[in-house]
């Protein structure tokens, strides 16, 4: 069974010699394959001890370097995946009618010309 850490746990691990990251709900310990990254070691330690999950995804990691990443599998984060936040019903419509004023500016502006257009 893999062990479960706590995001508190995992922000301990934030040095070089000793640095986990989060990617995905699970928890990697990357102490050992900084020396090796392309992308340099700086990247990696600007994530150290946090979720590394948008910058990891980001750069559009190769197959190869997800198979790294599984190979240094430490365990899961306790919660998992944060869910995402889910689009309701009422932010959607209220989104609708934000866009309302504007067409009817846009008529407005339409009408105004036409009526322009027409007087010479
Ligand atoms: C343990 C975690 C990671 C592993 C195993 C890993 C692995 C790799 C590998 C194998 C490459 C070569 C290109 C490829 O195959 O896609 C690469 C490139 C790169 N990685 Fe990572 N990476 C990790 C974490 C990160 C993080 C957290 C960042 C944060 C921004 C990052 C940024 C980059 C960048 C910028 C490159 C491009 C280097 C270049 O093309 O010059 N990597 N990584």
């Amino acid at each position: 069974m893999s062990k479960v850490f706590t995001a508190e746990e995992v922000a301990q691990h934030n040095t070089r010699d000793d640095l986990y990251i989060v990617y995905k709900g699970k928890v990697y310990d990357c102490s050992q394959y900084l020396d090796e990254h392309p992308g340099g070691e700086e990247v990696i330690m600007d994530c150290a001890g946090t979720d590394a999950t948008e910058p990891f995804e980001d750069i559009g990691h190769s197959e190869d370097a997800h198979e790294i990443l599984a190979s240094l599998e430490v365990g899961e984060l306790k919660g998992g995946v944060p869910a995402k936040p889910v689009v309701s019903a009422a932010s959607s419509s209220s989104s609708d009618s934000s866009s309302l004023p504007l067409v009817a500016l846009a008529g407005l502006i339409l009408a105004v010309g036409a009526f322009l257009f027409l007087r010479t």
